[in-house]
């Protein structure tokens, strides 16, 4: 059990380009919503963001988007909010091929000045979408929010934040489109 860190699945998007919401797209069985929370399933405590009554998931609560329609970004600002740990770990819910060994690779990486976590995809960088983050955030994160800033990998400042190279490239494996999920399942 990961007792000092509070997994959230932000899952306010509209899933536009896939068409439908994605959040219920079946991958082997299971939805990717269930996916995602598989990988995280061992953390103490477990929080999805999204609109009132969209969601259920056992074991899992519901809070609102502070910022409803505002991206990610505000997404991990109402994660901050309401995370009673100093370390959130926050996924998008298009990640099917996340796993609990992916989230424990980057909670060893922690350091006693970081304050993000990200694994590094060898051709496209840092994945802030399946990171960790602290707390001290918050603050900057409302200013950056208040000033219009939109995206996720503004979050944290590099210096600050923690690389994890060297996980395996499929943990990585995005869902936007119908055909992105059509490659998984062929
Ligand atoms: N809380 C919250 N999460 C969001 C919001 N917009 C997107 N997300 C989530 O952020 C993650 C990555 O976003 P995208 O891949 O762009 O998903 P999306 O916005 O639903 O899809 P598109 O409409 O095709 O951009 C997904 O888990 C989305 O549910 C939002 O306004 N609020
Ligand atoms: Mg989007």
């Amino acid at each position: 059990m990961w007792t000092d860190v509070t997994a959230f699945i932000t899952a306010g998007g509209q899933s536009r380009r896939f068409g439908a919401d994605k959040a219920w797209a079946v991958l082997a069985g299971s939805t990717l919503l269930e996916r995602v929370a598989g990988s995280l399933s061992r953390a103490g405590r477990r929080v999805l963001i999204a609109p009132p009554g969209k969601y259920s998931l056992p074991g899992w609560e519901a809070v609102a988007d502070g910022r409803p329609g505002e991206g990610p970004l505000a997404g991990l600002e109402t994660a901050l909010k309401h995370a009673e740990t100093e370390w959130v770990a926050f996924a998008g819910v298009d990640l099917p091929l996340l796993t609990p060994a992916y989230w424990e690779t980057l909670l060893q990486a922690r350091t006693p000045d970081s304050q993000s976590v990200q694994a590094v995809h060898p051709a496209r960088g840092p994945q802030p979408l399946a990171a960790l983050y602290h707390v001290s955030l918050l603050p900057d994160l409302t200013r950056m929010l208040d000033a219009g800033e939109r995206r996720l990998r503004q979050a944290a400042p590099p210096r600050r934040t923690a690389l994890v190279s060297g996980l395996p490239e499929r943990s990585f494996v995005n869902v936007n489109t119908p055909d992105d999920l059509n490659s998984l399942q062929s």
